[in-house]
């Protein structure tokens, strides 16, 4: 285990169904990412890339391989370390999750109450600065379902941002914005791997903001088949 990694994954395979039904979707998988690392993760649909990145987000149970997260070890880990390390990892899920009764500001403040310490002034001043950062300051007091599909996207990127993670998990973080938005956001993002040393893993297709990463790690049928730095 290299404690300078953010994210080690060796020999990592998972399997979903049970009996005739059970299915390898990952195959020894091995992938390192550094701290202020950008990494962007492709591969055709149903290749794994989601599966991937929950094992790596403490949401799923490893089933064989290891995978190390701040330089704990997510194989057999008790209920409590995965909840420890999620207060430090950061999630970009497909759809969205925001709370339907909650504003955008309210939702992204949701993002800073994980800091602590921070007086209730502060922690609104943090979702105020983030949805600026993201370009939604003249819609702090909307609903969700005032929002178009991008803007509630960018939301959801600035209660991830909201809460200074390490890590930063993102499943097509710019597939609902259009291209000026989406590489504005990509930056934003490669801006805060840079300044606190945040490691980022974000699945795209996106062939527009390719130029950001540090590395393009290609997956196909639960493999990782290249690598490029
Ligand atoms: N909970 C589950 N139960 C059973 N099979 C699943 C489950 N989740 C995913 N799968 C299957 O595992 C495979 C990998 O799915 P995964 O969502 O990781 O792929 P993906 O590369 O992220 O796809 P996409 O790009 O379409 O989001 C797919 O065949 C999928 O149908």
């Amino acid at each position: 285990m290299n404690e300078k990694l953010m994210v080690e994954v060796q020999g990592l395979s998972h399997w979903f169904g049970i009996g005739a039904m059970r299915r390898q979707v990952l195959q020894s998988i091995a992938l390192q990412i550094a701290p202020g690392e950008v990494v962007l993760l492709s591969g055709p649909s149903g290749c794994g890339k989601t599966t991937l990145l929950t094992l790596i987000g403490a949401l799923r149970t490893v089933q064989e391989g290891d995978v190390c997260v701040f330089g704990h070890q997510l194989r057999g880990s008790d209920r409590r370390l995965r909840q420890q390390l999620r207060c430090h990892i950061g999630m970009i899920i497909q759809g969205h999750n925001l709370l339907r009764c909650l504003t955008a500001e309210q939702n992204v403040q949701m993002g800073a109450d994980l800091l602590p310490g921070l007086s209730y002034r502060a922690r609104r001043d943090q979702a105020r600065y983030w949805l600026r950062a993201v370009g939604l300051d003249d819609h702090l007091s909307k609903l969700p379902h005032d929002l178009s599909g991008g803007q509630k996207q960018r939301v959801a990127i600035a209660r991830a941002l909201a809460a200074q993670p390490q890590l930063l998990l993102a499943d097509e973080p710019t597939a609902a914005l259009d291209s000026v938005t989406g590489r504005e956001v990509v930056e934003l993002l490669q801006r805060l791997a840079r300044e606190q040393s945040c490691a980022v893993l974000m699945v795209t297709h996106d062939p527009r903001i390719v130029d950001l990463a540090d590395r393009l790690v290609q997956m196909e049928d639960g493999r990782l088949i290249s690598s490029l730095g």
